[in-house]
């Protein structure tokens, strides 16, 4: 079981290791992720300021994007310097592009000076950043950088600082967390804002050093890495302002150059303190059963259904066990709407319940007459982990998840495959149903409460229902004869 979310930075490098690529990278390990880094520009840099910029060309960022997004899950992206316009459209279409899974949260740090004084990104760029701000969903732009996004003077205040933030939440549709590092006096608040106003302010107090040389870069990369974890971004900023916090206040302990020095990335670990706990989606959970998921599509079954070429025989078989699965699948459903806590779950899983037998009655009495064959003990054991997951509700939500989704992921593609000449035409039409998809997002959103709700070891049960069910799927598609594999082999190899 995979908890370690995949985080991308994409931004420059800092030679001496206290900003760009090396901080970010420092910064996700630090808060438990896995960084992968695509450089945008090469800098000279040290801790009293930046001497040269190289910034590459534009393909070369978009090979290493695109080599990167070919291979790797990635969970969360950190935008830092970009360095020029082209950069910046490049990274615009690479946001752009579809790909499969859940989108990873974008966090951008709109990095144009230094601290130092020091250009990072090309002054012709201006116009195209903004252009990239829409496609992040929290951007973390300094005192200075928030004037120059909002055409005015860097905020002398805090309340002007927020004024902006709340100008620039609204103009571009985004997430602005507004940060106090520049401003004078001795408390350093951070304010996450929307168009509305403040969503979460974070008071801290200034500490007394000069170290503080990729604050911003260390930040914005928590915050990405934070929120992978949690799915919230209060809890995100929470967590990162406390851990960015323990490394300025140890940054003196370290001896990196005579300026402006580096933060101590790994201090509040090495201190003893602990991560929150990862929290667990349903949109994870259907990551990790991939594999489950392919090796299903992979069956002859499902392959020979598809085309056309499955033996009638096969596809009675398989209907016979379906119609015995579905009569007691509605009792576990029927079980979910007894335990629902609420109205409107009860009659969800009610409903669902009352569905499955009218689709029994409709879809496979019409085709198999009154002969009811014996259950598989594929069958069988699917169903007994069903109603032994019946204890509590939670749980078993959780193992009735997979046959909604599942089944209308998979009828998905076979109801694409159909058409007028198909030998099973009318079986595959009632795989697209709109109402079949409402209630699978449906359900999806149930689990997904539940989940937030729940305590460390109730999640790690629901996972595990969820898991079994996944597979029970595999096995109870891969039972008829088109299948040469014996179904634990299947399984075995999807894992
Ligand atoms: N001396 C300091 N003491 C405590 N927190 C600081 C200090 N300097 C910066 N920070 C924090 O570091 C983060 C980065 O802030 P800031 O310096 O404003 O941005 P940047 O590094 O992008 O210029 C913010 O959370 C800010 O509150
Ligand atoms: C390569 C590179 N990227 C970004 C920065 C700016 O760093 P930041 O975290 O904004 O902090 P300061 O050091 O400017 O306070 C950089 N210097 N180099």
């Amino acid at each position: 079981m995979n908890s370690i979310p995949n985080i991308l930075s994409i931004a420059g490098s800092d030679p001496s290791g206290g900003a760009g690529i090396q901080a970010d990278l420092k910064s996700i390990a630090a808060c438990g992720g896995y960084g992968m880094s695509v450089i945008t520009a090469l800098t000279a840099q040290n801790t009293h300021g930046v001497r040269a910029v190289h910034v590459p060309p534009a393909a070369f960022l978009v090979e290493q994007l695109a080599a990167v997004a070919a291979d790797v899950r990635i969970d969360a992206i950190k935008i830092g310097m970009l360095g020029s316009a082209p950069n910046i459209d490049a990274v615009a279409a690479f946001l752009r592009e579809p790909r499969p899974g859940p989108r990873p949260a974008v966090v951008l740090d709109p990095v144009m000076i230094a601290t130092s004084g020091d250009r990072l990104l090309s002054a012709d760029a201006d116009a195209a950043l903004r252009r990239l701000l829409p496609l992040a969903d929290v951007i973390t732009p300094n005192i200075p950088e928030l004037a120059v996004l909002c055409d005015a003077h860097p905020a002398v205040d805090w309340a002007t600082a927020i004024d902006q933030a709340r100008s620039v939440a609204a103009a571009h549709g985004v997430l602005v967390l507004a940060k106090g590092g520049h401003l004078e006096g001795g408390d350093c608040p951070d304010a996450l804002v929307d168009a509305d106003g403040v969503l979460l302010q974070l008071t801290g107090s200034r500490i007394a050093t000069g170290n503080t040389h990729g604050t911003g870069c260390s930040l914005s990369s928590a915050l990405a890495t934070l929120h992978a974890r949690s799915g919230d971004w209060a809890e995100a900023l929470r967590s990162a302002k406390a851990w960015l916090t323990g490394s300025i206040s140890a940054a003196d302990e370290l001896a990196v150059g005579t300026g402006h020095g580096p933060v101590n990335h790994f201090a509040w670990l090495w201190a003893g303190n602990r991560l929150p706990g990862r929290r667990q989606t349903t949109a994870a959970w259907w990551e990790r059963i991939s594999a489950i998921r392919e090796a299903i599509d992979r069956l002859a079954f499902i392959r020979q259904l598809s085309s056309g070429e499955l033996d009638r025989a096969d596809f009675e078989d398989y209907l016979g066990q379906d119609a015995l699965y579905l009569r007691t699948y509605a009792q576990a459903l029927s079980r979910a709407s007894e335990l629902a806590p609420t109205v409107a779950e009860q009659r969800f899983w009610a409903a669902s319940a009352s569905e499955c037998l009218e689709d029994e009655l409709l879809l496979h009495r019409g085709r198999l007459g009154d002969e009811v064959p014996e259950p598989s003990g594929t069958t069988t054991a699917y169903l007994n982990h069903l109603l032994a997951s019946g204890t509590g509700y939670a749980v078993l939500a959780a193992a009735l998840l997979p046959c909604f989704w599942i089944y209308q992921d998979v009828g998905v593609r076979l109801a694409a495959a159909n058409h007028p000449g198909h030998p099973y035409a009318d079986w595959l039409s009632t795989y697209a149903s709109e109402q079949f998809d409402a209630s699978t997002a449906r359900a999806i959103e149930i689990v997904d409460d539940l989940l937030a709700k729940a305590d460390e070891e109730l999640a790690r049960g629901m996972w595990t229902a969820f898991e079994a069910s996944g597979v029970h799927e595999l096995r109870f598609f891969a039972q008829t004869r088109a299948d040469a594999l014996i179904p634990g082999e299947a399984v075995a190899d999807s894992r």
